[in-house]
């Protein structure tokens, strides 16, 4: 089975956290899913340099800071196996242009379960809302 390592970034804002939604994609299970934005890491890069790379990329978007390693989460598709390493990140504003994706969203975390998720974020979604509830 095919195994692939991304990183994402949980960029917040104001106590909102922006959400992407993927365009249409032959594979049903991921097509026009809502994630957060990121991509596969490349050979000889560290997990940094490539978040910092898909949002200049996906979104021209420098953040003001990158926090430690939040949540890795493996998850089992039906065409791949995904790693996937989420890190929260900091925006010093809500507006954030998109390059690939179709929509966007900034939701507050009790909102972010009205999303259509992609199945590996899920448990990503959970813990942020947990993490949120103990503040
Ligand atoms: N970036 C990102 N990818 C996710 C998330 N959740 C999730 O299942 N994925 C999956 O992880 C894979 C990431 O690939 P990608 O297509 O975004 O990465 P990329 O830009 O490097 O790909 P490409 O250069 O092949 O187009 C996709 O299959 C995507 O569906 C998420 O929250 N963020």
């Amino acid at each position: 089975m095919k195994k692939i390592e991304v990183v994402a970034a949980i960029i917040s804002f104001e106590n909102k956290t922006f959400c992407v939604q993927r365009p249409e994609n032959k594979l049903s299970y991921i097509s026009k899913k809502f994630e957060f934005p990121g991509g596969k890491i490349e050979k000889g890069e560290s997990k940094e340099q490539a978040l910092k790379r898909e949002l200049l990329e996906e979104l021209n978007f420098i953040p003001t800071k990158i926090d430690s390693l939040f949540l890795t989460v493996v998850h089992q598709y039906p065409d791949f196996e995904l790693t996937m390493h989420s890190f929260k990140c900091y925006s010093e504003t809500k507006d954030i242009q998109l390059n690939e994706h179709i929509s966007s969203e900034w939701l507050s975390l009790k909102d972010l379960k009205m999303l259509d998720w992609a199945e590996a974020d899920i448990p990503i979604v959970n813990r942020l809302i947990e993490n949120g509830q103990s503040i």
